[in-house]
């Protein structure tokens, strides 16, 4: 469970959001919505730990009751997907998998888990590759994976398929959703698309300023 208790935030001191009080539960998508500009993706930044200097974030973050809005970013938990994946471009797939995985397993092991998870998700054979040698679909698919593998206890998605043609996004949404149903985590989606909020979302957020 995720839980944002008026949180705002703020610019040179002022508010530039009206502070958001939400509970999202387990496996629940809360959209996120709102004209440009008014401040969604910042507020995914505050959750997230990498809010940037020139904005400051208020109130209480907590996840599995655990208050985490003052945590270093390694130690908040959260899986953040965003527009264009923040991949390593000077590693493989295989190592980029590898940096997100953590687990007591041996090297040889979290390889082999990682080889299946590649076929899980039509990625197979592609271990050994450069991220920028992928398609777009094939990078958002990696990034995705990559997320999952720190085993996330929410998820932040900030417009992740905004780049992505439409027979791609489907492709994407169906991931994600499934993704989000197997483990059940807490998701906040940052979008422009209704259709994107029709189709995956328990619920839409309108974010005001103020
Ligand atoms: N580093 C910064 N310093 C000061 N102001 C900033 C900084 N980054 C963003 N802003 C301002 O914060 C406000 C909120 O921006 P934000 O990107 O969060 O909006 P958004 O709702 O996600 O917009 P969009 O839907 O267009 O992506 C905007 O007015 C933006 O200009």
């Amino acid at each position: 469970m995720l839980t944002l208790k008026n949180v705002y935030i703020a610019r040179d001191h002022a508010p530039i959001i009206a502070p958001v009080s939400e509970t999202i539960n387990a496996g629940e998508v809360l959209a996120l919505m709102g004209p440009s500009g008014v401040g969604k993706s910042s507020l995914l930044a505050y959750l997230s730990g990498t809010l940037p200097s020139g904005l400051s974030g208020h109130g209480e973050v907590t996840l599995e009751h655990l208050a985490i809005q003052d945590l270093p970013i390694e130690k908040r938990q959260l899986g953040l997907l965003q527009q264009s994946p923040l991949l390593f471009n000077h590693l493989t797939v295989e190592e980029n998998l590898l940096f997100a995985y953590k687990s007591p397993e041996s090297r040889f092991l979290r390889k082999q888990a990682i080889r299946s998870k590649l076929e899980e998700i039509g990625l197979e054979g592609l271990e050994h590759q450069l991220p920028q040698h992928l398609s777009g679909g094939q990078q958002a698919r990696l990034a995705l994976l990559r997320t999952l593998l720190a085993k996330p206890k929410a998820l932040l998605l900030d417009e992740p398929f905004s780049k992505l043609d439409h027979s791609l996004r489907a492709e994407m949404r169906e991931l994600v959703l499934d993704a989000i149903q197997k483990t059940q985590v807490p998701t906040i989606l940052v979008t422009h698309d209704q259709e994107d909020a029709d189709l995956m979302a328990t619920r839409v957020y309108s974010l005001r300023s103020i």
